[in-house]
């Protein structure tokens, strides 16, 4: 389970407040859609939560360990089998979307293949497998840099799966892609959360957000301020926003 508690964060010399008083629970298995205006503080939570920006307070447990006080036993933790999937993903430029896939794997890789650029057949196939799932089979062989944005958000989406990662955190992760594929994206990594129990934590659209989701938090001006169950928001709910 993760838990956090009255997570505050502010930002610049004047300490304008960017999140104030965030506290939730979330557990194994669920797929959750942060939705809000423009400048309401998604990005910046999701940045909190994968460590990748310092609390000014608040609590972190995951599964009983006390992130920001435990010492970097839980901090690398999260780092391993936690991934990051931002706006604009990080991905080798000038190699294949399987390659970028297959670096992922890395640290399941015998050091000798790694050195040598040796890839285990299976692994070889599990990263396509994935790419197949995810509707970039075509996309296998082509470089990174000829693909567009949501096809490298896609093809991190793909390296985090292939990696094993227990919770992903994704900052509108179907960004430029039309409907259908929006909605293959998201059923995939739906299906791994109901099947495999992986957390989702995402950025999305209104839309897709009712549509895929198990819950839904509303952030507006730096708080939560609905934490419901995935359905179709009311007017009052969207109101808010
Ligand atoms: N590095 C920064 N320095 C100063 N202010 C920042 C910085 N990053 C974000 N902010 C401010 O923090 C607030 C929250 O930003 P954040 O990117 O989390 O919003 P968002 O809800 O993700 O917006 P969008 O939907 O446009 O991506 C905004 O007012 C933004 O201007």
């Amino acid at each position: 389970m993760i838990k956090v508690n009255a997570l505050a964060k502010s930002l610049g010399a004047d300490r304008v407040p960017v999140l104030k008083n965030i506290s939730f629970e979330v557990h194994h298995g669920e797929m959750i859609a942060v939705v809000g205006p423009s400048g309401s503080g998604k990005s910046m939570l999701l940045r909190c939560l994968a460590l990748r920006e310092s609390w000014d307070q608040g609590t972190f447990i995951i599964d009983g360990t006390d992130i920001l006080k435990g010492g970097m036993a839980g901090r690398s933790k999260l780092k391993r089998e936690w991934a990051f999937l931002e706006q604009n993903p990080t991905l080798y430029l000038n190699k294949t979307a399987h390659k970028n896939v297959i670096i992922g794997m890395a640290g399941q890789t015998p050091l000798f293949r790694r050195v040598t650029g040796m890839v285990r057949s299976d692994d070889y196939m599990g990263a396509m497998d994935v790419l197949e799932e995810l509707g970039l089979l075509d996309k296998a062989k082509e470089k990174a840099q000829n693909l567009s944005g949501g096809e490298r958000q896609r093809v991190a989406i793909a390296r985090a799966l292939v990696h094993g990662a227990s919770v992903i955190l994704a900052d509108e992760p179907v960004i430029g892609l039309d409907p259908h594929s929006a909605d293959a994206v998201l059923g995939t990594l739906k299906s791994l959360c109901e099947k495999e129990k992986m957390t989702v934590i995402t950025v999305l659209p209104i839309e897709l957000a009712e549509k895929h989701a198990s819950r839904i938090w509303g952030i507006s001006d730096g708080e939560i301020i609905f934490d419901i169950r995935g359905r179709r928001l009311t007017m009052a709910e969207k109101n808010k926003l």
